[in-house]
């Protein structure tokens, strides 16, 4: 690999649950071989701002608050609209991960808002790549993606756990997402560099 794939996880996080999930995508990102900046959407300056812009791809992190991403998440979200205006993170890869004190709990609908986040930056989204865990009689809540989630990575606990219990398999689904996402990323880069090598598409 020439350089490491730049992976930005941008996330909001309001207890810290969403944290250990952020966390988590970053550690399995590193064991993959990726360069990772953790940016809080909450508290952008322009350093955050030049991370994003610089990154090969960007992962989306926040709790689900009233059956979306959090509020703060929204405020990041709407500022990037200059970005969007001149498709300024066009080709970059994205995925994304919630959490929600519900087993439910609409998670769904934040991993969809960020999807629809990516393709409106003409983002290439990162699916989860697994199928679901916990869905057939010999498989168990200990199993990797148990909450069945496809378009990024989801988390549940109860709202009155504190982050440092999140349950061990949301936090396995969360660190193979780090490691998809950079693996995938590596694979885009090596792509894009041997098209632009090939004689016939040189300038
Ligand atoms: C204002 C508010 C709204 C919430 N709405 C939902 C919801 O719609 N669905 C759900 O499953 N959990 C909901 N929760 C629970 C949080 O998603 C959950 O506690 C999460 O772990 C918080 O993550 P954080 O500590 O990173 O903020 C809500 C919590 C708050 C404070």
């Amino acid at each position: 690999m020439e350089k490491p794939p730049v992976i930005v996880i941008a996330y909001h996080s309001g207890r810290g649950h969403t944290e250990v999930l952020a966390q988590s995508v970053r550690a399995g990102a590193l064991a993959a071989g990726a360069d990772v900046t953790m940016v809080t959407v909450d508290t952008m300056d322009d350093a955050k701002w030049e991370a994003l812009d610089n990154a090969d791809a960007i992962v989306f992190g926040a709790p689900t608050y009233m059956g979306s991403a959090s509020g703060k998440f929204h405020t990041f979200a709407e500022s990037t609209n200059k970005r969007w205006a001149r498709q300024a993170w066009k080709d970059k890869l994205g995925s994304g991960f919630t959490i929600g004190a519900c087993k439910a709990g609409d998670k769904d609908s934040t991993l969809g808002y960020f999807a629809t986040l990516g393709a409106q930056h003409g983002m290439i989204w990162v699916s989860l790549g697994l199928l679901p865990g916990w869905h057939l009689s010999h498989e168990s809540e200990n199993d990797l993606n148990r909450l069945g989630y496809f378009n990024g990575a989801a988390a549940t606990l109860p709202g009155d756990l504190p982050p440092d219990v999140m349950h061990k398999a949301d936090i396995a689904t969360a660190e193979h997402l780090g490691e998809r996402v950079a693996q995938l990323t590596a694979i885009h880069l090596a792509g894009r560099a041997a098209l632009a090598a090939e004689p016939s598409r040189a300038e």
